[in-house]
């Protein structure tokens, strides 16, 4: 596998070895100690997720903070989406960077997202399958989030103006200057 960092420190573009024959393809999804040999860094990972949505949607932006803090292994079996994390450690020095990258079953590239960055994804084709793995228990009491389509972030989603559908919890997310005084 090709790992890539990316301007947020210890964020990994993965590109995982596919081996193509007449039956179809075969790649390791996960592979623990050749992951930490090209990252350097330890994982644990102990519970996976699957989310499907349709086009427009927005999943996030959020993290897990404190002891519940989540590095997760994003990756899409079906459709696409446009992934991305902002650095939300203030003591990092990409604090406040935004990285983003298509990601999709066709291209089979996965994101390593660190412990205290916030993900969020769109959503580019009807019945796209997310699956990630994450390294903390889900535990909705240390949850934090940020409106995704913040003015200050002007992250471009890829979809047209009008068209993102967030969940009534992501609309009513604190914007990211909010966040960051909160944080400081
Ligand atoms: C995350 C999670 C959710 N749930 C339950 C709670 C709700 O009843 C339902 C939907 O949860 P939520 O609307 O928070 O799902 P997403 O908006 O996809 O949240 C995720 O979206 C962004 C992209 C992330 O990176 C996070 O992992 C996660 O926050 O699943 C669970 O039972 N376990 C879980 O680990």
């Amino acid at each position: 596998m090709i790992v890539e960092k990316t301007n947020i420190k210890d964020c990994f573009l993965i590109k995982p070895k596919v081996f193509k024959d007449e039956r179809g393809y075969f790649f390791e999804s996960f592979h623990q100690e050749k992951f930490e040999k090209q990252t350097h860094i330890k994982t644990n990972f102990i519970q996976d997720n699957e989310s499907m949505s349709n086009y427009g949607v927005i999943r996030g932006l959020h993290a897990q903070q404190g002891k519940f803090a989540q590095a997760k292994l994003i990756r899409v079996v079906q459709g696409k989406v446009l992934d991305v994390i902002v650095d939300a450690r203030k003591d990092s020095p990409s604090f406040g960077e935004v990285y983003s990258s298509l990601i999709s079953a066709y291209n089979k590239y996965q994101i390593f997202v660190p412990k205290g960055c916030l993900h969020g994804f769109s959503v580019l084709q009807d019945e796209t399958i997310f699956t990630y793995k994450c390294d903390e228990f889900y535990l909705p009491s240390s949850e934090i989030g940020v409106y995704p389509l913040d003015e200050d972030l002007a992250i471009d989603w890829g979809l047209a103006k009008g068209e993102a559908k967030l969940s009534d919890k992501d609309v009513k997310n604190p914007k990211w200057k909010t966040f960051v005084s909160g944080i400081f």
